[in-house]
Formats: structure tokens, C-alpha cells, sequence
């Protein structure tokens, strides 16, 4: 069985592919342009595979041209579509860029998957499609209200899916609304490599190591306790396996649905820097900066669907084995780059 993941040498589908490898039955061809130079992740992935069962092309999916030669060759069973641009603030000053990557390529996908008739299109989404929900716990059927480009071009993209299904009964998805993943593969293998990193838990696990002076504070006046923003941190893991549940799903000939993917509780940004000052026992700076633009307040999710629909429980929902995770990965990467 042929699978396609776009985006497979990233963070997230670097560990989606390592959990596919463990299927002896699956093909798994990755389609990735490796925007953040992670060169050793290909290696890492290419070891877990008998040859015949990996294959990674160095593409961008803007080449249309050769993504159709690829869906040609292969009769793919699905797709699990991660590749994106993902910045928050650099999509609010380059929007085209994100509509183009995130938007354009996912309709040219969908598009290719439709004529070729693969069938099962597993999409990665975010909580940023939600913006400003003043509630505790968001529910998948929350209007979506994006405050920031990312979060748009994402809906839109899952507005395509949504329609090809309605329009094509035999094609169907599974929309993944990711809340804020984090932390590393407990075998320290895999993890966050981003070009350059804007997410908090790897910022402050490189201030730990001296790889940053100083972790900036995103404003302190929103109003929460501390006045920090509050996010459901997902450890990448359990994130992971909700994928091959997804694929389960479909393949067990469930219709299609939309899922969030978070634990239920948030973290402030208070909270996160005070779990590494704990796992680490260092003491490092901390400043406090203006409010970054197209920032919601809260991001929660109610996270009931996923559990009662798939067969996944997670098993790494501790803040504390995420922070220790996140920051051996680090610790690793420093010493790769020596
Ligand atoms: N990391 C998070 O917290 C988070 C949260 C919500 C949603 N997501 C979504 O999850 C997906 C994966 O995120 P990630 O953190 O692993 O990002 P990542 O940057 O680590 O991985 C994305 C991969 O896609 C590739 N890529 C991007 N555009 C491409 C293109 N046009 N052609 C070929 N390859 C291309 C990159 O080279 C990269 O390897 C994205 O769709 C993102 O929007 C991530
Ligand atoms: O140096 C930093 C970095 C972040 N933050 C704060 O920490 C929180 C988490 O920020 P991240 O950048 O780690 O993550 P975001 O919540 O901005 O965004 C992430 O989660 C979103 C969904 O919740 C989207 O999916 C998006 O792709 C993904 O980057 C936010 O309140 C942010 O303001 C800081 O205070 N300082």
C-alpha cells in the first residue's frame, strides 16, 4: 500500500513517518523540500525502512507538473498532506507566500487526488483557524474565525477539502486541528528543527543552554492569571499516533470528520518557562516584550471527539516529560552542531 506524506521530513511528519515504519505492509513516499536544511532527519527515517519501503523526493509541491508525475506512478491509498509554512507573524507580512504554499498547493493536491482517485486525505490543521474563542474549552464545531493569515490560509484550505467531499462521495478526509504541539521522540531520534524557531519550548530549552541570553515574554496584560497567553501543549508522540488512528478511521469506512488534537488543559507562558527552570535547575533571563500581532488569548481544546471517536488515548499528557524532551533534543542538536 502506497502512502503519500508531504511535509514528512518536518517535525511533525518526521514522526508520523517513524510511527507508518513500523507497518511492514506500507510504501511511504515523502514528498519534502526541506526548508529548514534538516538533511539528518532524511538519514534517521531512511534507517528505520527496507529500502524498497521509503523513498524521499526533494520537491516543492509548487511544481505541479512533477507532483502529477509522482501520483501517476504510484496508485496512493492516502495522503497525510503536513507541508506548510507556519509562522504566525511572517504570515501577517507575507501573506501571498501563505496562501500560495499553504492554500494554493493544498487545492492542487486535492485536485491530483481526486483524478487519480486517492481516497483518503488526511489534512493538517491548526487551532489557529479558531482565533479569539471566548470560551474555556474549544469544540470542532466553533465558528472559525481566524485573526491571523496562518490560521486563514489554513481554513481555507480546509474549506476545499470539505467541498471536494461533499461534491465526490468517495473521497474522504480527516482534518486534524493540531493545538500546540511540542516536546521530542522519547528515543531522542527525532524532534523540532525550524529555520528559525519561533515556538516558546524550544526557545527557552536553547536559553537553558546558553544558545540564547534571554527568553522574551509576549506581553503579561492579557487577561488570564498571569497574564500570560495559554496553550494545550500536545507532546508530539501522542500527536503522532493520532495520525495512524485517522488512517484507521478511514480505512475502517468512517466518513469523513474534523478533529482537534490537544489534551483539554492549557499552560501559560509563566508556566512553561517555570517547568524548564524545574527540569533543568537553571535560572536564565527573562524579558518582558510588546503583545505579538494576531495572538489569541486562549487556545484550549476540547479534546472529547478524538478520544471517543479514535482508539487513541494519549500517553504522554505531562508538561514536565515534554519540557525534559524538548530540551534533551536541543541538548543533542548543540552537539551535532559542534
Ligand atoms: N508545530 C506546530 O505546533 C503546529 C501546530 C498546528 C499545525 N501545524 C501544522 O502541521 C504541519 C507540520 O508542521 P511542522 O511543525 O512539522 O512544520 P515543519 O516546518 O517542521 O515541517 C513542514 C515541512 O514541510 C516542508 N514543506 C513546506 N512547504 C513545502 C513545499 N511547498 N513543498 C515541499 N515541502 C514543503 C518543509 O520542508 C518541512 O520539512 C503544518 O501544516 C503546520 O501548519 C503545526
Ligand atoms: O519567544 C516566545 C515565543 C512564544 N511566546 C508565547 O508562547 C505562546 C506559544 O507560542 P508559540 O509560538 O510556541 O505557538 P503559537 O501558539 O503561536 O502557534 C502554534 O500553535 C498554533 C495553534 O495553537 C498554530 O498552529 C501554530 O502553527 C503554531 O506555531 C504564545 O502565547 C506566544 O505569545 C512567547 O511569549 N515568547
Amino acid at each position: 500500500m502506497n502512502i503519500l506524506v508531504t511535509g514528512g521530513i518536518g517535525y511533525i511528519g518526521s514522526h508520523v513517518v517513524k510511527q507508518l515504519s513500523e507497518n511492514k505492509d506500507l510504501k511511504i513516499v515523502v514528498i519534502d523540500d526541506l526548508i529548514n536544511n534538516n538533511f539528518s532527519t532524511v538519514n534517521t527515517l531512511e534507517k528505520l525502512f527496507l529500502k524498497e519501503n521509503f523513498e524521499f523526493i526533494k520537491l516543492n509541491l509548487n511544481d505541479f507538473e512533477e507532483v502529477e508525475k509522482i501520483f501517476k506512478k504510484y496508485s496512493f491509498f492516502a495522503i497525510f498532506h503536513f507541508a506548510a509554512y507556519t509562522q504566525v507573524i511572517e504570515s501577517m507580512k507575507e501573506p501571498i507566500k501563505y496562501y500560495e504554499n499553504n492554500t494554493l498547493n493544498t487545492l492542487n493536491l486535492v485536485k491530483l487526488s481526486l483524478k487519480y482517485k486517492v481516497n483518503k486525505f488526511i489534512f493538517s490543521s491548526t487551532a489557529a483557524v479558531y482565533g479569539n474563542v471566548h470560551k474555556q474549552l474549544i469544540e470542532e464545531n466553533e465558528v472559525c474565525n481566524p485573526i491571523n493569515v496562518y490560521g486563514k490560509s489554513k481554513l481555507l484550505s480546509e474549506e476545499i477539502i470539505r467541498d471536494s467531499a461533499k461534491a465526490n462521495k468517495d473521497f474522504k478526509f480527516i482534518i486534524l486541528r493540531y493545538f500546540n504541539v511540542a516536546g521530542a521522540s522519547l528515543d531522542n531520534s527525532l524532534g523540532e528543527i525550524h529555520e528559525p524557531e519561533t515556538h516558546l519550548i524550544p526557545l527557552v530549552a536553547q536559553t537553558v543552554l546558553g544558545k540564547r541570553e534571554k527568553v522574551q515574554i509576549y506581553g503579561d496584560t492579557y487577561p488570564t492569571e498571569d497574564g500570560t497567553c495559554i496553550r494545550d501543549y500536545i507532546h508530539i508522540e501522542d500527536l503522532a499516533s493520532a495520525h495512524i488512528q485517522a488512517l484507521e478511521y478511514l480505512k475502517e469506512g468512517n466518513d469523513s470528520d474534523i478533529f482537534n488534537c490537544g489534551y483539554g488543559y492549557g499552560f501559560s507562558v509563566k508556566q512553561i518557562i517555570e517547568m524548564m527552570q524545574k527540569v533543568s535547575n537553571v535560572r536564565f533571563n527573562i524579558e518582558v516584550v510588546e503583545k505579538r500581532e494576531g495572538e489569541p488569548t486562549v487556545l484550549v481544546a476540547n479534546s472529547n471527539k478524538i478520544k471517543n471517536k479514535f482508539a487513541w488515548s494519549p500517553k504522554y499528557n505531562d508538561l514536565e516529560l515534554i519540557c525534559k524532551t524538548a530540551l534533551n533534543w536541543e541538548k543533542k542538536l548543540m552537539s551535532i552542531s559542534k
